[in-house]
């Protein structure tokens, strides 16, 4: 299976035929793709193989089959490409008896950056640190510490950047500017992967997105047309309220759902009688249910998608993918 994303321009990374295994754990099969410029979203739930994949792109371990390239080199066996590679792990990144500034310092030194003590202090300014540069990082909270790795993944201005799910621990408000932050990066010509298993998230830094399921690559191509793919499809949906299994019931003659059954956990003294519908055409239940619910005199408390998580999300985009021949 192939794929190429990011914008124009030059491939900056290049996974050909990539497998990974881990004794008998299969963690990425015959994933090739290749990046060029521009921000490129890695979208799996958790243990669809994302780690891995940014691991052998980091160079920490290397594929069981295939091929990868960073800027040409092979990230595993050549230290002159980490001068031009940037990575946020996953985990713990940073030595908290460090103050921010030394932590970054001593990264951009072993990269040979030449002033690394002025480019740490412009790289924590870059990611809204600067307040806390002198500061010890074990005092830091999650967000804190979250950023400093990134201006340790910034500070000697990689061109290849990769992000193991950055805004994880972040408020809202650090959620927003990290947004714009990896927007800019790869609005600056970096080539920048950037993982997460919330597609909102992707949709907002992506250019471009790559979907990973089970350790295969199952979807890629723009934010808009995987959200789509991962809109248009069945869903179950439960309904609670007032008169909900007559309104089910015109749902039913009206073709909207395809199946009715009674939610046997509905809790009756606060939110009614319960039901859960399958439908073929969610868009088209959402917009018809409040005119049927008026018509039939029912009254809904609540309607929530059931079972629509990622894991759902993605086992309907798996059978999708293998029904266009992937
Ligand atoms: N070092 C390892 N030893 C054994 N199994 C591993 C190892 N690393 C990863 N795996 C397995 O490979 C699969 C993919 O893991 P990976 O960490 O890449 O997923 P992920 O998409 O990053 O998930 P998460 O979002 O939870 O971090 C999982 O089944 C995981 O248990």
């Amino acid at each position: 299976m192939s794929a190429g994303a990011g914008g124009s321009g030059a491939v900056a990374v290049e996974v050909s035929g990539v497998s990974k295994w881990f004794g008998d754990t299969v963690a990425l099969s015959d994933v090739s793709f290749a990046l060029r410029p521009g921000v490129t979203g890695l979208l799996g739930h958790n243990g669809a193989g994302k780690s891995t994949v940014l691991s052998l792109l980091a160079g920490w371990a290397r594929p069981s089959q295939g091929r990868v390239r960073v800027l040409g080199a092979d990230p595993h066996g050549d230290l002159a490409v980490h001068r031009r590679l940037g990575v946020v792990p996953d985990g713990e990144g940073t030595w908290g008896y460090l103050t921010a500034r030394q932590n970054v310092a001593l990264l951009a030194r072993q990269r040979g950056v030449r002033d690394p003590r002025a480019a740490a202090g412009a790289a924590l300014e870059r990611v809204g640190l600067s307040h806390a540069a002198d500061r010890r990082v074990g005092g830091f909270s999650k967000g804190m510490r979250q950023r400093v790795k990134l201006a340790q993944a910034l500070a000697h201005e990689p061109e290849v950047l990769l992000l193991d799910e950055p805004l994880n621990g972040l408020d809202p408000v650090q959620r927003r500017a990290d947004v714009d932050l990896v927007r800019s990066l790869g609005a600056e010509g970096r080539t920048v992967l950037v993982s997460s298993h919330v597609l909102g998230e992707v949709e907002r830094m992506a250019d471009e997105v790559l979907v990973v399921v089970n350790g295969r690559l199952v979807a890629e191509g723009e934010p808009a047309g995987i959200r789509d793919l991962m809109t248009d499809r069945p869903r179950t949906v439960r309904l609670a309220g007032r008169e909900v299994a007559a309104l089910a019931g015109s749902l039913l003659a009206e073709g909207l759902v395809t199946s009715v059954r009674h939610d046997a956990a509905a809790r009756p003294e606060a939110e009614g009688e319960a039901v859960v519908v399958e439908t073929p055409a969610a868009l088209a239940l959402a917009a018809r249910l409040p005119v049927v619910a008026a018509e039939r005199g029912a009254t809904l408390r609540r309607v929530e998608p059931v079972g629509d998580d990622l894991e759902s999300v993605f086992a309907h985009l798996t059978a999708a993918a293998r029904g266009v021949g992937r």
